[in-house]
Order: structure tokens, then C-alpha cells, then sequence
């Protein structure tokens, strides 16, 4: 069973429980129809609604941890589905005239359903602003979680192309400056090969969180590939940029980061550089950034 999911076996379990016992109901009370009366349009439709409606609730049990907002949806969705079931259970078996607690079974539960998902979606579009504000620095008003990498987890390349084409548009439209700076750890492969990948991880991991912790809510922070990082700067000049990758460095030098085997301090560094955009394309400004970054990466290499 999928790790989140284990969270939630009580709650499926009353689910299916609920279900089985309304089976059981209606065999104890009514008698099998005949498959050749079946009416296969409503037990398709019936039916299909309530799989569709256990599907949501497999994915919604599936993608959230346990708490208010889940219990929520879990009892909204479960009402919604036992309605359909209960609905779709008269389909095979006929109760007689007299019978009425099947139309409450039926009824009932749908309203009450909906009621508590509705409530339960309220709260839930209050957590998303929430998580939306803590992503900020991530997304920049958009998201498309395939072009995130799990271990950072920071967008890519791609992503950070699209933004900066949008970003530029708006920024000639605004008629406001945007810079960019890029930052790569100096001698990561070292680390890798010392300590270990893992390690290596866990060194991108503290970085990345270093950086978001020093960037303002409206700057895009993505990793580029392996151990170098490229921040959008919206509403940001040359100097202000030069003076923000400066800062970058320093904080990354003044990590303290321990390596998880033995706890020991492992010295960071960071190659910086910056670029404003002039009159160019994503494309041409990345290349400009790609140069720069390539230079400050070469006179470290002339000073060791
Ligand atoms: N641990 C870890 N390593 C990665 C990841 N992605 C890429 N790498 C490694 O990062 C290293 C980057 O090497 P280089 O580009 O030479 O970078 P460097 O050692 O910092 O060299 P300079 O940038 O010239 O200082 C390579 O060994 C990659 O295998 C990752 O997700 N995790």
C-alpha cells in the first residue's frame, strides 16, 4: 500500500465497510433481477458514478496527509460515493413496495456529501494559499510540478526559459529592468567524490533552502543542472544584481553545513556573476549569464 495512503486505511475501511452493509441490506431485504432485466444504461451511469466518485477519493487519500482538510473531503467524497452505490445497488436487487429506508439510504447522504466537500474544498483553497505563498520564490505564479526535479525541488531549465520570456515581456512592457544571476558551487564534484553522492544531495538540498532564504518574494530561483542555480530578478538593475550575487557568495561561504556521516564542517564556495537584460531575447541574455559565470569560474581557477 502507497506510504500515504497507509495513513488512511481506517477511513477506506469505514468506507468500504458502509457499502458492504448496504449490500448486505438490500440482499437481506429484496430478491436478485434477472440480468435480462437489468437496464444497463443506468447501471452504467449509476455505476460509473460511483467508481469515479471512489476514484477521487483513492487520489484525494492518496496525495494528502491526514487532517481536518482531508477528513473532510474523505467524509464528503464517501457520503457522495455511498449515495451513487446505494443508488446503483436497486439496479440489481428489487425491493419490495413497502421498503422506503432504501430512498434515504439514496438521498440522504448525497446533500450531506456535498455539503461537507464543499466545506472541506473551502479550507482546502486556504491551505493551497498558504503553501502558494511558502512556493513563491519557486514558481512565480505558475505551476507545472513535471518540470520541478524531486531532490531540490526547484524548477529546470525549461521552466526557467518560459518565465524569463514572460519576465521580459513584462518587463519592456513595464518599462522596468530585470537581472539575472546565476550561482555555482565551487568544486561540488570534490564533494561527491569525498563524501559521496548523498552527501553531495544533501549539500544542494542546504543550499537551495540558503538561497531562498536570502531572495525577496518576487525573485525566481531555479537549478539550471547539477550544482549550478540561475535566479530571476524581476524589477532589478545592474547594480543592485552585482550587489545581490555578492551576497549570494557570502552566504554560501558562511554556511555551515556538516556532513551527515561525521558531523564535520564542510568549507562551501560559489562562483557568482550577473546580467541585466538589454535589448535581447531569453536565449541571448542566458548565453551573456552562461559567459560571465564562465569568467568568474576562470579566474578562480587562475588564483588556485
Ligand atoms: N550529488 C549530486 N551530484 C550531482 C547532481 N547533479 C549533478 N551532480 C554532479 O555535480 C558535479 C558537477 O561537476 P562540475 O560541473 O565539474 O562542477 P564542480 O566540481 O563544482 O567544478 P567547478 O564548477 O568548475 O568548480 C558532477 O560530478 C555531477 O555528477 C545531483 O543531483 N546530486
Amino acid at each position: 500500500m502507497p506510504s500515504l495512503l497507509r495513513h488512511h486505511r481506517l477511513k477506506l475501511f469505514a468506507v468500504l465497510l458502509a457499502a458492504n452493509l448496504a449490500l448486505l441490506l438490500h440482499l437481506a431485504a429484496g430478491d436478485p433481477i434477472p440480468p435480462r432485466d437489468w437496464v444497463l444504461l443506468d447501471i452504467f451511469g449509476e455505476g460509473g458514478a460511483a467508481l469515479l466518485a471512489l476514484a477521487w477519493l483513492g487520489l484525494v487519500l492518496k496525495s494528502r496527509p491526514a487532517g481536518r482538510v482531508t477528513n473532510l473531503l474523505t467524509l464528503g467524497l464517501g457520503c457522495v460515493f455511498f449515495s451513487w452505490w446505494t443508488d446503483c445497488l436497486d439496479e440489481f436487487i428489487r425491493l419490495p413496495e413497502q421498503v422506503h429506508w432504501d430512498h434515504w439510504l439514496e438521498s440522504v447522504p448525497m446533500p450531506l456529501g456535498l455539503l461537507l466537500l464543499t466545506y472541506g474544498l473551502y479550507h482546502w483553497h486556504h491551505e493551497q494559499l498558504a503553501i502558494s505563498a511558502q512556493m513563491e520564490k519557486r514558481e512565480r505564479l505558475f505551476r507545472e510540478h513535471l518540470l520541478f526535479d524531486k531532490l531540490t525541488p526547484l524548477a529546470g531549465a525549461g521552466y526557467l526559459r518560459r518565465q524569463l520570456q514572460l519576465s521580459l515581456a513584462e518587463s519592456v512592457r513595464e518599462g522596468q529592468p530585470l537581472s539575472l544571476v546565476a550561482v555555482d558551487l565551487d568544486h561540488f564534484d570534490a564533494i561527491n567524490q569525498r563524501f559521496g553522492h548523498a552527501e553531495g544531495d544533501a549539500v544542494l538540498q542546504a543550499v537551495t533552502q540558503l538561497l531562498l532564504l536570502n531572495l525577496r518574494r518576487q525573485d525566481l530561483l531555479c537549478r539550471l543542472a547539477g550544482d549550478r542555480f540561475v535566479i530571476l530578478l524581476p524589477h532589478t538593475g545592474e547594480a543592485q544584481a552585482r550587489q545581490l550575487a555578492g551576497e549570494m557568495a557570502l552566504a554560501v561561504e558562511h554556511l555551515a553545513h556538516k556532513t551527515r556521516q561525521h558531523g564535520e564542517r564542510l568549507p562551501l564556495s560559489a562562483s557568482v556573476a550577473s546580467a541585466m537584460a538589454l535589448d535581447e531575447d531569453a536565449e541571448q541574455l542566458l548565453r551573456r549569464l552562461n559567459l560571465a559565470l564562465a569568467r568568474a569560474k576562470q579566474s578562480l581557477a587562475l588564483s588556485a
